[in-house]
Parts: structure tokens; C-alpha cells; sequence
């Protein structure tokens, strides 16, 4: 399993990752041994740098889907689709491969270097003996100078730059360019970091946590990684790039702002080695797939560089095929339909022809892992769900992620669930990415924890010991159902997944069974001790109350500013008379709805001061 500690830590703050290098450079001399033990990494022709890390990161073994994939990913050749259950391990699937090639890209570019090098001396010295040299102009010597001079800057200057191939495919190293300002002999040579590798991602979260998961493989190298996501200030974005990182994780609409405003590290985006897309299907549906679409059409624009490149197309949920969107034509057949949807897929990420498709979900079953217990919960009526959530989670303390489909409902859950004092925690795509990534980490970090989320949160998370997801509303599509539920059980942990469905919902219950090819009463039944529900309706109902109350207030608060504001702007004096008989009985309202405030509020305090055990063990007796 991977170390608590490099898993929770979602920051991604940028002195963090400064910190990060240099530890890394602290820990790279350490000795290290390779073990027999460690056999089965080095078959699957790891490095030794990233054997140990993973190693120390506690993988003692390959998933099976980096089993499947890593022995050709690895030569570098072959393109890889993969498609495996949720929390099985694809990240490094892909993310070790790349890793590796660009370890094995950087290797070669050197050893070319060297020769060059070498050949260019052994040449110098054959024109010094010609005697051949220059008269007032640059000589070849001088220029063989000033070129090498440019490759030994490559590492300290970030802007320009032309690429040379030195043949061999991967062989192209990025060397100099030389501008002559005006007519002074002096010249500026300038390199650029090489842009190696692009990893899509559909959700900043995911992105963060692929980079956290990805540092910490990459330990005992020299691959710097970093992030282009929404929500971080433009500035600090550019610095970051400036650096010249070979690695970038981003978000489809972030990275496309970046390249379109003329970033030079992102320039280079067309020749790179390595693309990645992970949790692809949702990239390309909607909300995603007008920017991607112009960000791959934009990468796949060279014919040649495309065909120079090692694709990744990764998700859970490939194969399945729930709502095939227009754009991708109107097949009758399901079979058809996941077959275009495929197609379509690969040929926009530029999958060359003979690609490696390694599908571990082609039994719809085996997209869930094996250690994930799923129950369902009819609820009579829509209100009904919040006493069962609150039932469910007294009864199962742990970490616990609530879904709903939308934003406002969320709200409403995160309001009602604090009055209760569950300290729930919210999470979605109207939130600042900061405050996200906040309650992430806290979420993490907590035992007894609750999160409220869209799915914002279902892909791709790897929140350590998620005990809980509860699905408060029936997901729209039958993929959102596998990714959400796969935020628990992951990596071979047990983890239970529940299931609300009122009568509106049944019909998508019932779709959403039929993909998945279960029954709708496959799923077990949840099972609620009506005896003490009347406790738990009281305290519910109370809290729903003083929600709503707390709403009006709100409410007639900014109402009475917004027109104090109004009156301002439009230069109005509001005299005191006025003022007196409108607010007069509205004052008085106002008052009493505050007293009634505090009175529930103190009423539902005495209520949650009892404790909860209580009331189970007195239906008991
Ligand atoms: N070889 C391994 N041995 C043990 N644990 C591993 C191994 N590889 C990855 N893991 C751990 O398994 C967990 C799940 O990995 P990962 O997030 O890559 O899953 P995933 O398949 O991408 O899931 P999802 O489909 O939900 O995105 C992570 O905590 C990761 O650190």
C-alpha cells in the first residue's frame, strides 16, 4: 500500500514541491540495494531508481493491470488502452512507463551529446593542424564552441530554442539558437527544457493526485513533473512552466488557455514523447469534449511528431457505453455502440493502429472490485432520504463520502448535516479550488470524516480508507455509479456502497442495473431499524427547520441591504418616518423569527446531547 503520508497530502503548493527536490536530491546518493525480492518489478523491465521507490512506497507486487500492461509499455512501442476496476493501480500503468522512457530518452540524448562532443573535438583538432583558421569572420571551430556552449546551458535557460535530430527517433535533443543582435559580434544562445510528457485529466483533484503519486515514483530521478490546472493564479502558473518541467498533468481547459496565450514551455506541446489521458470516456463527454477535441487536434496537427508518440488511453469505465452522445453517430446496438464509442475515442487521441488494449472489465461484473459490498435503500419519498442518511451514518462511523447531482443539494446536505453535527465537509466545482483541496486533505486526515460532493469527486480520487460511499441520489449514468462506489474498497480493501433511490428514480435505477447487468434486486437490501427512526425523523426534522429559518433570515438580511445599497447609489435619502413604518412590522417579524431561531437551535442541542446509543439500547430493552 502506498505510504499514508504521500497519499493524503493534497497540497500542491509550490514551495511544497520546491521542498520536495530538495529532498530528493538529499536522498538520491543514499546506497540502495536491489533484492531478489524485488525480482518481479525488474521483470517488468523497471529501472532501478524506480524499483526502489516503489518498493519503499510498499508495492511489493505489480496490480494486475500493470502486470498486463507494463512488459510492452515499457519497450515503448506499442500504444496502451487500458481498462481495469476502479482503485486497481492504472495510474502507474501508464505513469511508469513514462517514467521510464523519458529516463531512457534523457540516457540516450546525453550519450549522443558525448559522442558529438568528442567527434567535434577530434575534428578541431584536425582543422588546427590544416592551420585552417578564421579571419575575422566566426570559424567553424568557434561556431562547434558557441554550439556546445549552448547544449551546456540547456539546464539553466528556459526560453527559445530550435530541435536538432541527431537521428535514431528519440534521439532529438534540443541544442541552441543563436541571434546576432544588430551588428556587435556578441551572440545569445539560448536553450529550452525539453516538454516530454502530457498527462490529461478530467478533474484538478485527480490531477494533483496523479502528480503527488508520480513525485513520489519518481523520487530517485531527475523528471521534474508539474501541474497546469484551473484555479491557479496565472502568474504562479508561468513560473512554474518556466522552469521547463518534463512532465505536465493538467486539465483540458486550463492547459488549452496556456497554450492559446502563447506559453513557451507549452509550445513544444506537438513534440512530445508521451501523451496520457486518464479517465478518458469522461474527458470526451460533455462539459470536456470541445476542449479536448482542439487540444488534441492542436497536439496531432505533425503527422510525423504524432506517429512519434506513445499514447495512454486509461479509465474504469472504457468499454461501457450508457449514452452514446450524437456526435458519435446513432447505432441501435449496444455492442456497435461501445465498439464506435471506442474507435472514435482512439482515433482523436491519435492511438496508432496495433496498439496494446488491455481490458480487465470485459465481464461488466469485474468492474467492481471484489472486496466492495453494494446495498440499495428504497426511500418512499424524497424527504426520506436525509433521515436515512442521517440513520446510516450514526450507525456507521468512519470515513464517508456522500454523492449528490448537484450543487445546490450539497448545500442543502452540508447545511443540515452541520446542524447535526456530523462536520460534514463539501466539495464541488463552484468552490475555490483551494477551499477544495482544503477539505480533501482534511477529509483525509480525518477517522470520523463526512464528505458531501458532485461528482467532481467521483473519478479517480484516491482518498486513503474511504469505509463509505453513499450514492444520495441515483447517478445519471451507469459509469458515474462504478467511479463513484470505487472511491471505496480500493487496492483490495473492504468497502461498502449504498444506494438511495426514491420512486422518481426508479427508471434510472433500472437503466443503470441493465449496463451493469444486475438485477435491480440483486443489490441487497439496506436494512433500517424502524423502531428508533422516530428519534432520528425529531432530530432531522428539527435541524431541516432551523435551516430554513436560517435561509429566511439570511435572506431578508441581504434584502434589506441590497436596497440600502440601492438607495445609496441612486442618492436617496430614506427619512426616519420611512424607515419606521416600513421596517416597523417587519422588525417585529423579523425578532420573532429570530427568537424561534434560538429556541430550536437550543432545542436541537439538548436532542444531539443524548446520546445516540441511548436511544438504540432503550428500543433494545
Ligand atoms: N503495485 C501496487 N501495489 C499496491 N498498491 C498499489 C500498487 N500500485 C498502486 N497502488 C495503490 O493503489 C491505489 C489505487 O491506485 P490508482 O489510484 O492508480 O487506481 P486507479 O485504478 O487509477 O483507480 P480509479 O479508476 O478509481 O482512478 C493507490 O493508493 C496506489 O498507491
Amino acid at each position: 500500500m502506498m505510504k499514508e503520508e504521500s497519499k493524503t497530502n493534497q497540497n500542491n503548493d509550490e514551495n511544497k514541491n520546491e521542498n520536495t527536490e530538495e529532498n530528493k536530491e538529499e536522498t538520491k546518493d543514499e546506497p540502495f540495494e536491489i533484492t531478489p525480492d524485488m525480482i518481479i518489478w525488474k521483470a517488468m523491465y523497471l529501472p532501478d531508481p524506480i524499483v526502489r521507490a516503489v518498493w519503499e512506497l510498499g508495492f511489493q507486487t505489480p496490480t494486475a493491470i500493470q502486470l498486463a500492461c507494463l512488459p510492452t509499455a515499457m519497450k515503448g512501442r506499442k500504444d496502451i488502452v487500458g481498462a481495469a476496476e476502479t482503485g486497481s493501480g492504472k495510474t502507474l500503468a501508464f505513469g511508469i512507463p513514462i517514467l521510464n522512457g523519458i529516463l531512457k530518452d534523457k540516457e540516450f540524448e546525453l550519450k549522443k551529446l558525448k559522442q558529438n562532443e568528442e567527434e567535434s573535438e577530434d575534428s578541431d583538432d584536425a582543422d588546427d593542424s590544416d592551420g585552417n583558421n578564421d579571419d575575422g569572420h566566426t570559424s567553424n571551430k568557434k561556431q562547434r564552441v558557441e554550439k556546445k556552449a549552448a547544449v551546456a546551458e540547456e539546464d539553466s535557460d528556459d526560453s527559445g530554442g530550435q530541435m536538432e535530430d541527431f537521428g535514431g527517433g528519440i534521439g532529438r535533443v534540443r541544442v541552441f539558437d543563436v541571434v546576432e543582435l544588430g551588428n556587435q559580434k556578441t551572440k545569445i544562445i539560448k536553450g529550452q527544457k525539453k516538454l516530454r510528457a502530457l498527462i490529461i485529466t478530467p478533474t484538478r483533484e485527480l490531477a494533483v493526485q496523479i502528480e503527488k503519486h508520480l513525485k513520489a515514483v519518481a523520487k530517485y530521478t531527475d523528471i521534474s513533473i508539474c501541474l497546469v490546472i484551473g484555479g491557479m493564479a496565472a502568474p504562479k502558473q508561468e513560473r512554474i512552466l518556466s522552469k521547463g518541467p518534463d512532465i505536465v498533468i493538467g486539465t483540458p481547459g486550463r492547459l488549452w488557455e496556456m497554450i492559446e496565450g502563447g506559453n513557451s514551455h507549452l509550445s513544444q506541446i506537438k513534440d512530445i514523447r508521451y501523451l496520457a489521458l486518464d479517465e478518458t470516456d469522461r474527458l470526451l463527454e460533455k462539459g470536456h469534449f470541445a476542449e479536448v477535441r482542439t487540444l488534441l487536434e492542436h497536439i496531432n496537427k505533425d503527422e510525423e511528431k504524432k506517429r512519434w508518440r506513445q499514447n495512454f488511453v486509461f479509465s474504469a469505465t472504457l468499454t461501457l457505453a450508457h449514452d452514446l452522445p450524437n456526435r458519435l453517430g446513432n447505432l441501435k446496438s449496444k455492442k456497435k455502440k461501445e465498439a464506435m464509442k471506442l474507435d472514435k475515442l482512439l482515433s482523436l487521441v491519435g492511438v496508432r493502429p496495433k496498439a496494446k488494449v488491455v481490458d480487465l472489465t470485459t465481464q461488466v461484473r469485474s468492474l467492481k472490485p471484489a472486496s466492495l459490498s453494494e446495498m440499495k435503500l428504497y426511500s418512499a419519498t424524497v424527504e426520506d432520504k436525509d433521515y436515512y442518511l442521517y440513520y446510516f451514518l450514526r450507525h456507521n462511523p468512519g470515513r464517508t463520502l456522500v454523492f449528490c447531482n448537484s450543487i445546490n443539494n450539497v448545500r442543502r446536505l452540508t447545511s443540515v448535516f452541520t446542524l447535526l453535527e456530523t462536520n460534514p465537509l463539501p466539495l464541488h466545482a463552484q468552490m475555490h479550488q483551494k477551499q477544495r483541496l482544503k477539505h480533501l486533505e482534511r477529509f483525509s486526515s480525518l477517522d470520523n470524516a463526512l464528505l458531501i460532493a458532485t461528482d467532481v469527486a467521483a473519478r479517480g480520487l484516491d482518498i486513503p480508507h474511504v469505509q463509505h460511499v453513499v450514492h444520495f441520489q441515483v447517478p445519471r449514468t451507469s459509469e458515474n455509479y462504478v467511479h463513484r462506489s470505487g472511491r471505496t474498497a480500493r487496492a483490495s480493501r473492504e468497502g461498502l456502497s449504498l444506494i438511495l433511490i426514491e420512486p422518481e428514480e426508479a427508471t434510472t435505477y433500472r437503466k443503470l442495473c441493465s449496463t451493469l447487468k444486475k438485477d435491480k434486486n440483486d443489490l441487497p437490501d439496506y436494512d433500517v431499524d424502524m423502531r428508533i427512526f422516530a428519534a432520528i425523523k425529531q432530530r432531522v426534522n428539527l435541524a431541516k427547520a432551523i435551516e430554513s429559518l436560517e435561509h429566511r433570515t439570511k435572506r431578508e438580511r441581504s434584502d434589506k441591504s441590497w436596497m440600502k445599497q440601492m438607495a445609496e447609489e441612486a442618492d436617496l435619502v430614506i427619512s426616519e418616518s420611512d424607515q419606521d413604518s416600513d421596517s416597523g412590522s417587519a422588525a417585529q417579524s423579523h425578532s420573532q423569527l429570530l427568537t424561534e431561531l434560538k429556541n430550536k437551535r437550543k432545542e436541537l442541542t439538548k436532542l444531539l446531547a443524548r446520546p445516540f446509543k441511548r436511544l438504540l439500547s432503550n428500543v433494545r430493552n
